[in-house]
């Protein structure tokens, strides 16, 4: 793990790096298919059949030989898909479906738009060549391949995948267990009216949906006030049984932030303040658990830091946790500035929308950028990096990290 020296603030890479020493994905579990959506694949999947299992017909049509191209042919059988045909006569053609097996002895179909048809007979197109609308058995998936590699996430496509294989159950990775903790006196459930000084709480819902959308169980969500005693007290029990243990606020340097501290008498800080905005003051370190240590991250009480935390630390430290190497990254994405800025000593994640013009992706960022203005948050595509102590004009080339999806 890279050092941070006590006056320095730390970089992402020395943040990741703190994060994901020695992290292995948790143990694995069996779940019916219909449960498996967004789990990740414990193992590799291999094929079992050939998809398709048959040459079958890609179209409603006729089979035929190519070589018959431009006759009249007798339709000597009818093949619906769900049918077993019979080997097809020479000098006949077969009227078949969709989906239909191809009778062995055709070698192409022709869809019927492009076929004249007489009673019992047929005529085709002169131009016919073998294979014409035939999907050929094991085209899409070849038995004793591998499926699906171990660490996919099991999206609506992989699904559909492990079904045509007639997968009932599947081996997935057990799900990153969570304890969201809030710190701040002032924040509140909404349900109740806000007193003075109070403000709802946004963070708890917000993070909870973006970490189960990053593959996390939020198991326990706890309020703790702004008291030292009653902190130390909630992060040693919520650490307990918990995977990962984050918090929101009290990382500052106020007098009322106690998270730091807390975690320093009871565990171990490994890493404190980054040179980012927003998020400068996180905090992240070990706290003891049943099972040796448990992670923790403290993200600023800012909202907007807190989204960007979590997109930038919570995602990676999920997907290492479940196995998943799609998670490591957000994926980056080269736009044009239609905006101008200047950095100080922090380098700055700043919200955006991205709009795929004939020209190129142009990220147009939101107009308040403060780390109070959640507002910044809704509906961006991206995080515009800017490093520090850099100048942006309009116009310029500025990586972008596409974060949709949360
Ligand atoms: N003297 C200094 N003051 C501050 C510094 C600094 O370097 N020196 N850093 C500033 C930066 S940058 C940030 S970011 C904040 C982060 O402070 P904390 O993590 O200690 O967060 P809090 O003070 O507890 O809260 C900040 C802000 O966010 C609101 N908040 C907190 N939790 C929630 C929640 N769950 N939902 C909605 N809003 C929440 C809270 O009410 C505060 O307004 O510190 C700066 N100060
Ligand atoms: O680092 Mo703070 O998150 O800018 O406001």
């Amino acid at each position: 793990m890279a050092e941070q020296s006590s006056d320095a603030l730390g970089t992402v890479e020395q943040a990741l790096g703190a994060l994901l020493e020695d992290v292995s994905p948790l143990e694995s579990e069996t779940l019916p298919l219909a449960q498996a959506g967004g789990r990740v694949l414990a193992g590799d999947q291999m094929a079992r059949l050939d998809v398709p299992a048959f040459d079958n017909s890609a179209m409603d049509g006729y089979a035929l030989r190519a070589a018959d191209a431009g006759q009249w042919l007798p339709v000597s059988q009818r093949v619906a898909a769900g049918s077993a045909p019979e080997p097809l006569e020479p000098g006949t053609c077969a009227r078949l479906f969709t989906g239909a097996p191809v009778p062995s002895g055709a070698d192409c179909v022709v869809m019927q738009e492009r076929v004249e048809r007489e009673g019992e007979r047929a005529r085709f197109p002169a131009e016919l060549t073998a294979g014409d609308s035939i999907r050929r058995r094991g085209r899409d998936v070849a038995s004793g391949s591998v499926l699906l590699a171990a660490g996919t996430w099991l999206d609506a496509a992989a699904l559909g995948h492990l079904a045509g294989q007639g997968v009932v159950e599947v081996e997935v990775r057990r799900r990153p267990r969570v304890a969201l903790l809030s710190t701040g006196d002032e924040v509140i459930d909404p349900g109740t009216p806000l007193g003075p000084g109070q403000l709802y709480n946004t963070n708890r819902p917000m993070l909870t949906r973006l970490l189960e959308s990053f593959g996390a169980e939020v198991g326990r969500c706890v309020s703790v006030p702004d008291d030292f005693d009653e902190t130390r007290a909630i992060l040693g029990e919520v650490a307990f049984d918990a995977d990962v243990v984050i918090s929101t606020g009290g990382v500052s340097v106020g007098e009322e932030d106690h998270v730091k501290h807390a975690l320093e008498s009871l565990g171990r800080l490994d890493l404190w303040r980054l040179a980012i905005r927003p998020g400068k003051p996180l905090a992240l370190g070990r706290l003891p658990a049943r099972h040796g240590d448990t992670r923790f991250i403290g993200l600023p009480g800012n909202p907007v830091s807190s989204f960007v935390g979590a997109w930038l630390f919570l995602r990676p430290l999920m997907g290492a946790l479940s196995g998943c190497p799609t998670l490591d990254a957000l994926p980056a994405i080269t736009a044009t500035a239609d905006f101008a800025t200047r950095t100080g000593p922090r380098s700055h994640y700043m919200r955006a929308a991205l709009a795929f013009t004939p020209e190129g992706p142009v990220a147009t960022a939101f107009a308040d950028q403060n780390s109070g203005v959640l507002s910044s948050c809704v509906g961006a595509d991206v995080l515009v990096v800017v490093p520090a102590n850099t100048a942006v004009a309009k116009g310029d080339a500025v990586t972008c990290l596409w974060i949709k999806g949360g």
